[in-house]
């Protein structure tokens, strides 16, 4: 039996790319996957499978533009490509903590490999850096001029100094072997296919909400972020992938919650009764407050979220 897919695009052999994209099976790479292979690319996703799937590709599986190769970013990896979006990387804190030597490892050693890949073949590199690297902020909102206040030895500091290592090395193979790179600094992001395991704050909640449980804020829920749907963050990245500007970019939504509030818009959009609200100790180094200025991304590339908060988690829910 033949698999059914998506109908793709037909590209002519001058437009269509070879696109490289590293945790192409986890949640934002996925998204960005279906999206590159819709456009009439054609698509490698290497991904080690640790906070990764198979079921998040796997209706791209057998089809002739499409490949899977189960590997580890740490060690080198060769192919023939033009364009290489580096994901590659556990994002969500207990994740990301659960082995922090291999955190930095993947980051730093990670985009060694795919920076010398993008030298040797030629091609445009775009790293998936995070508003991590502006720590607990001390600018609000924050601008991508602002340097950031980073706990280098904090339990973070594995992903936030792996990611700004991670930039430090984009833009020195940039300046030393002339790769073409654009970073993207992304915000808080959420959507389907987010890992029932994931741990972060959207998961958490919905997951809670739906089956009846205790929603957990931790700490006084005073802190803020500010959250994107997964496809406004996408649109992001190819805009940035195809244009000329260089320099980092915040990718994400402004709209600003607390915490606390965050907690009682998901119990009403989910509306289980008896659903109660508990706060439990705060964690160590988590940032006050965070919201980005994306005065450059709507200047630069002509970018701008077109969903709301509350219509992404509605559609998640409703997912
Ligand atoms: O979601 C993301 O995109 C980002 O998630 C994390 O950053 P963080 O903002 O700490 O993400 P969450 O773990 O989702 O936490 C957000 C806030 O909710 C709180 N939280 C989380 C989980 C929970 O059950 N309850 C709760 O109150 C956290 O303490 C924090 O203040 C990662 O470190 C970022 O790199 C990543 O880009």
């Amino acid at each position: 039996m033949s698999a059914i897919y998506a109908a793709v695009r037909k590209l002519p052999n001058s437009k269509k790319k070879r696109v490289l994209v590293t945790g192409g099976a986890g949640f934002v790479g996925s998204h960005l996957v279906d999206r590159l292979m819709l456009m009439g690319h054609e698509v490698i996703v290497v991904d080690n499978l640790f906070t990764g799937s198979k079921r998040n590709i796997q209706h791209w599986l057998g089809h002739p533009h499409f490949e899977l190769s189960r590997h580890d970013v740490v060690d080198p990896y060769m192919a023939e490509v033009d364009m290489i979006y580096h994901l590659a990387c556990p994002a969500s804190p207990p994740h990301y903590q659960y082995n922090p030597v291999k955190t930095v490892k993947t980051s730093v050693m990670g985009s060694i490999n795919m920076l010398g890949l993008a030298k040797r073949v030629k091609a445009r590199f775009l790293l998936t850096s995070t508003s991590e690297v502006y720590g607990d902020p001390l600018e609000h909102p924050q601008a991508e001029s602002y340097w950031g206040h980073v706990n280098p030895i904090g339990p973070r500091a594995c992903y936030d100094e792996g990611k700004r290592v991670a930039e430090t090395l984009s833009y020195s193979y940039q300046k030393q072997s002339n790769v073409q790179v654009r970073v993207a600094r992304i915000f808080n992001t959420f959507g389907p296919r987010m890992n029932e395991n994931d741990g972060r704050v959207v998961s958490n909640f919905i997951l809670q909400a739906l089956r009846g449980q205790s929603i957990t804020v931790f700490g006084d829920g005073s802190q803020t972020r500010s959250f994107q749907y997964v496809h406004d963050l996408v649109d992001g990245l190819i805009a940035l992938m195809e244009g000329d500007f260089s320099d980092p970019v915040n990718l994400g939504n402004p709209e600003e919650y607390t915490i606390q509030n965050f907690a009682e818009i998901v119990r009403d959009i989910v509306g289980r009764d008896g659903v109660s609200i508990i706060n439990l100790n705060a964690t160590q180094d988590d940032p006050h407050q965070r919201k980005p200025d994306i005065t450059r991304a709507r200047k630069e590339i002509g970018w701008e979220p077109r969903f709301s908060m509350k219509q992404g988690i509605e559609e998640t829910v409703s997912g």
